[in-house]
């Protein structure tokens, strides 16, 4: 099925927010706690963008403010165009939202879970999507069997299901695959991708920082409420200027030679007794093909070469580990 476009207009943004803040009030002795500080973000028309952070990042408030759940402190949201202030109604209407929770009636199977859900949002039955809704979520065969028969990853699909009735431009899903095992959940990666591919703009929460290797074109990393990066998956994973490269050399060593001193690299020998000299480098300073040379250049011969690219784990732990969260918006611009 197609998100409903025809409905709505083009956005170039799919979602804006601007110095969006919210600080929630203390109970009791407690000191009020800033969830979000003054956070600007904007996530593509059409994209599947990712939004991670660790545990208390601010993921959840960000979320639960887009849906009307949370009150913010400052700031505005606009969702496909739309300000959650001043036209909530059709804000709301844009987004679909799958929970974190598989709260799921157990009792009603997924035709009547996607039909009650059609109602509550106002859905006529003549409008509504029900079966290719089914066919597009992978249920159309267990339409007519109680939820509480489904597995963990079918009711995870059931609650996107639900979430579509509506027929939302965006879907919002929020740690989709958080409890669901490695096979269901590439299932639901796939069906997340069919999903974007029709032109549905997809925002997901995750902790699972492959998940959003694999899955996003877009990713902003929120720590400690602030968006300390944010650009495509291709930039941000190019951005950490660290490599390594690993050599093993027919010449046994104890000691650096000179010539390679300023390379700085370990020594080591494997489990087959060959020497291995491991560099790390800056590619924005030397390249791998000076490395080579060097190396050769010290009269030893390379037997073999491996080397470690950068990898989303990097990445997120070079910006969540300081405690203040350092904001890096280099490259916000380019959203
Ligand atoms: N209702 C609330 N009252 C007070 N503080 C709250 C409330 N909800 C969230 N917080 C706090 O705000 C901060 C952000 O929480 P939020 O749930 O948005 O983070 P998150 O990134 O979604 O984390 P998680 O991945 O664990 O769900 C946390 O420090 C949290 O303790």
């Amino acid at each position: 099925m197609s998100a409903q476009t025809d409905n709505f207009s083009h956005p170039e943004f799919a979602i804006e927010i601007e110095g969006l803040s919210k600080t929630y009030k203390p109970s009791g002795n407690a000191e009020p706690k800033v969830a979000l500080s003054n956070v600007d973000l904007k996530i593509p028309r059409g994209s599947l963008f990712g939004l991670l952070g660790p545990n208390g990042a601010g993921k959840s408030t960000m979320i639960n403010i887009m849906a009307g759940l949370v009150i913010k402190t400052a700031g505005t949201v606009k969702i496909w165009d739309m300000d959650i202030d001043t036209d909530g109604r059709n804000a709301k209407a844009a987004i679909g939202i799958v929970p974190q929770e598989l709260n799921i009636d157990p009792f009603f199977t997924p035709r009547e879970a996607l039909e009650i859900q059609a109602g509550m949002y106002g859905v006529k039955k003549s409008e509504r999507q029900t079966e290719e809704i089914l066919k597009t979520i992978g249920l159309w065969d267990k339409r007519d069997s109680y939820a509480r028969t489904l597995s963990g990853g079918m009711r995870r699909r059931m609650l996107i299901g639900k979430a579509m009735v509506h027929n939302p431009p965006i879907l919002v899903l929020d740690e989709p695959t958080a409890g669901v095992d490695i096979e269901l959940r590439q299932q639901l990666w796939e069906n997340v991708v069919e999903l974007n591919k029709r032109g549905t703009t997809v925002l997901l929460t995750t902790h699972y920082l492959e998940e959003a290797e694999e899955l996003c074109d877009r990713i902003a990393i929120i720590n400690h409420g602030q968006v300390v990066a944010h650009d495509e998956k291709k930039r941000l994973l190019g951005r950490l200027d660290a490599k390594t490269v690993k050599l093993s050399v027919k010449e046994s060593m104890d000691r650096v030679p000179d010539t390679l001193k300023h390379l700085d690299p370990a020594i080591s020998t494997d489990m087959d007794g060959l020497t291995w000299l491991t560099i790390s480098y800056r590619p924005s300073n030397i390249n791998a093909g000076d490395i080579i040379q060097a190396v050769n250049a010290a009269s030893l011969s390379i037997l073999d070469l491996t080397t470690e690219e950068t990898d989303l784990e990097d990445i997120f732990l070079q910006l969540t580990s300081s405690k203040t969260g350092a904001v890096d918006k280099r490259d916000e611009q380019a959203a």
